[in-house]
């Protein structure tokens, strides 16, 4: 797949309820972490449920790079052979990561573990995010980078460490792909490595490595966790079953609350603790939502969530839920303009270096919307009257995020909405248009 470079935009406007069921696609963090332990662990990986986005893709092709076949054998049905750990070739070309800062950084780590020596680099939202948040504890262990863009930037040639140091390494923000990135260059070291964390972060790496076979403690430390790894263990390949991505359901679940009439069911969404901030968020707002047939799919809590139409309250949503919740701040900053009163969302810093400045870009949707808002340091203040008007245009600087949270905001909104591109929604959500068409939504 690769996403064209003329943009596509695209006009939301409001319709008839929506109604229907509907499966969200894999979990975006899971599935780029299905390729990379399928790199890692020697033999045949199988996946199920593999979400195929652009982003997730371009990892799965960084993997054949580095060594692994890599096969689709069905929709979301995939096969990859793995060199295993220590056994990686040094990849021919430059490896392109698009749009994705997790395929990228987590490949960093995987590369930084071993003698191998790689060029990363993306598209131009990718080449502005910061990279010594991982280049950092990466040289701790011993790997060098031969050559970056100002500022620790994308292209960056990183020389893997071929004996890594273990190190325990504090993380400076809460961050996954910080904690993970460490995790898999500890891998191939001899040694314990240690990441803590002061808030914890989504776990799929953790589990992950103790479903691989790996020797894995967590432990609570003051408000966050300590994970140790004993390197150099024998990865095994293990099945991977891939459940529906809690961010992407995020969308069809906004729409129905605000759009009136509206009842759905999404399925299968996974409500691991660590990604389900915005369900805690939104039903504390009135949202009604249902949690039915909970039920573990692929070592994740699962369940089917029926949603229905409910007049939302403005809420204070602590920094503390952050981490849970990081990817869904753009739609409930929607939730908050179709809300009565104030939604005040503390602690947004690490918004600021997403696929785009994502408190920045939610702001400006906001203006084009005519919703009364305001950032006030690391906070976005939302003042909802229930009924925006919006009519905007609202530039999405190459972020899937922001584009489908202001087309869901165009469902209901009094005026139409219209963003400026969609072509970043296939590198999370291909089917994000057709999927809401199905439910009722209005575009074009
Ligand atoms: O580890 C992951 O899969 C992810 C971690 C988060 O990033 P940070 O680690 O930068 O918080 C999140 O925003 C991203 O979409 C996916
Ligand atoms: C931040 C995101 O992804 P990434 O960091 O992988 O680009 C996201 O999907 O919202």
């Amino acid at each position: 797949m690769s996403i064209g470079l003329d943009p596509a935009p695209l006009r939301a406007s409001r319709g008839s309820a929506l109604s229907g069921r509907f499966r969200p696609p894999g979990d975006k963090s899971i599935s780029h972490r299905a390729f990379l332990f399928g790199l890692l662990a020697r033999g045949e990986t199988t996946v199920e449920g593999l979400l195929e986005g652009d982003d997730v893709l371009r990892t799965g092709r960084a993997c054949e790079a580095l060594g692994a076949q890599v096969e689709r054998l069905a929709p979301g049905r995939w096969r990859i052979r793995g060199p295993g750990l220590g056994a990686l070739l040094p990849p021919r070309e430059p490896l392109d990561f698009g749009n994705a800062g997790t395929g990228s950084r987590l490949m960093m780590g995987v590369v930084g573990g071993h003698g191998v020596t790689a060029t990363f680099d993306g598209d131009a939202s990718l080449r502005k995010r910061p990279m010594n948040r991982i280049l950092d504890p990466l040289k701790l262990m011993g790997a060098e980078v031969l050559s970056e863009a100002r500022g620790g930037r994308c292209p960056i040639t990183l020389k893997g460490a071929r004996d890594p140091a273990p190190i325990l390494y504090r993380t400076p923000v809460a961050s996954a792909q910080i904690k993970s990135a460490v995790l898999l260059a500890g891998l191939n070291a001899r040694g314990i490595t240690t990441v803590i964390e002061a808030e914890a972060s989504r776990d799929h790496t953790e589990k992950m490595l103790v479903h691989f076979g790996a020797e894995v403690t967590v432990a609570p430390e003051g408000t966050g966790r300590r994970i140790d790894l004993v390197g150099r263990p024998e990865l095994r390949p293990r099945p991977v079953v891939v459940p529906a991505d809690p961010s992407s359901a995020a969308f069809p679940i906004v729409a129905t609350l605000i759009v009136p009439g509206s009842d759905i069911v999404v399925e299968g969404v996974m409500t691991n603790p660590l990604r389900s901030g915005l369900l805690t968020t939104l039903v504390e707002m009135g949202a009604d939502i249902a949690i039915l047939d909970r039920r573990l799919e692929g070592g994740e809590e699962v369940a089917d969530l029926r949603v229905r139409a409910s007049a939302l309250t403005g809420v204070d949503v602590p920094a503390l839920r952050a981490p849970s919740m990081i990817d869904e701040y753009p739609i409930l900053a929607v939730a908050a303009a179709f809300a009565r009163g104030t939604t005040r969302m503390r602690g947004l810093h690490e918004l600021r270096v997403k696929e785009s400045d994502r408190l920045a870009a939610v702001a400006a949707g906001l203006a084009a919307a005519g919703v009364r808002h305001a950032v006030e340091g690391d906070d976005l203040v939302v003042e909802g009257d229930g009924a925006p008007a919006g009519g905007g245009l609202v530039a999405t600087h190459l972020d899937h995020r922001i584009a489908m949270s202001f087309l869901v905001m165009g469902l209901a909104s009094r005026q139409p909405m219209t963003v400026d591109d969609t072509a970043m929604i296939a590198t999370s959500f291909p089917a994000f248009r057709p999927a809401m068409e199905r439910l009722g939504a209005t575009f074009g």
